[in-house]
């Protein structure tokens, strides 16, 4: 278990440029913490992000990459490099939502992946499971299938989103047990895939909020939280960004 734990906010397609101000200059105002924090923010607004958290420790983030390389004749793609080049340090990498409309795929993702680490960029993949699926008991075999790209990829430093699907914006979050249960799970995954001296990070995620952050931060096995609507909310990611601070401070 790391110990520093990251607290990674998804604005999803939200935003606008003045409630994006305001949320970039309240995290920017954040007293300096032992978590590492970002903001996966839609492409539109990452220079505005880059802008307003420049020489500050907080990440900008990507909520998505572009399957082909570099530049070309792709109309509407942003490419890892374009990322790169705009501030970006990490990319979300098959959140559910974009598997879900946009039937991302592990080819697919593999190939983000490899354009993401080409560009110098953190990709953290996003696994989980449905509701139909957990009550199957298929939940281990489906993020088994989503995690198994990893073993083409030959990375050494994986960092892993767990996001249950049945928890994301429901306000249902899984259970202590149940989070505890799927890390350690993706944590044995990834070693055999990746082989025993990979560097892991997985994350939560799934209606993580102000007032349940502490308990799942506490959990073995969890590095750290992704965060979607509560990190629309300044005061809110606030509070998860110290719960983090004081999970980390207490791993050390
Ligand atoms: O999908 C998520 C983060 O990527 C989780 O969303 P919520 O925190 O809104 O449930």
């Amino acid at each position: 278990m790391w110990q520093q734990k990251w607290v990674m906010g998804n604005w999803k397609m939200n935003g606008r440029q003045a409630a994006n101000a305001a949320l970039l200059s309240a995290l920017r105002a954040l007293p300096a913490s032992d978590a590492l924090v970002g903001v996966a923010v839609p492409a539109v607004y990452i220079t505005q992000a880059a802008a307003a958290l420049a020489d500050s420790a907080v990440w900008v983030g990507a909520q998505d990459v572009s399957r082909f390389g570099d530049n070309g004749a792709y109309t509407g793609e942003v490419s890892a490099a374009m990322l790169a080049d705009a501030g970006v340090q990490f990319v979300l990498l098959g959140h559910s939502e974009r598997r879900q409309y946009f039937g991302e795929d592990n080819v697919l993702l593999q190939t983000k992946w490899q354009h993401a680490v080409a560009a110098g960029l953190v990709p953290i993949l996003c696994v989980g499971e449905t509701l139909t699926q957990r009550e199957a008991g298929e939940a281990e075999a489906v993020v088994a299938e989503q995690l198994s790209l990893l073993a083409a990829l030959k990375a050494d430093t994986v960092a892993v989103a767990y996001e249950p699907v049945w928890a994301i914006g429901t306000g249902q979050v899984a259970t202590v047990a149940q989070i505890g249960d799927m890390h350690g799970f993706i944590y044995r995954q990834i070693l055999s895939l990746c082989g025993e001296s990979a560097k892991i990070r997985v994350l939560y995620g799934g209606s993580v909020n102000a007032e349940n952050a502490a308990a799942i931060l506490a959990v073995p096995g969890v590095d750290g939280a992704l965060v979607g609507g509560a990190s629309l909310q300044a005061a809110a990611f606030a509070t998860i960004i110290d719960a983090a601070q004081q999970a980390s401070r207490l791993a050390v």
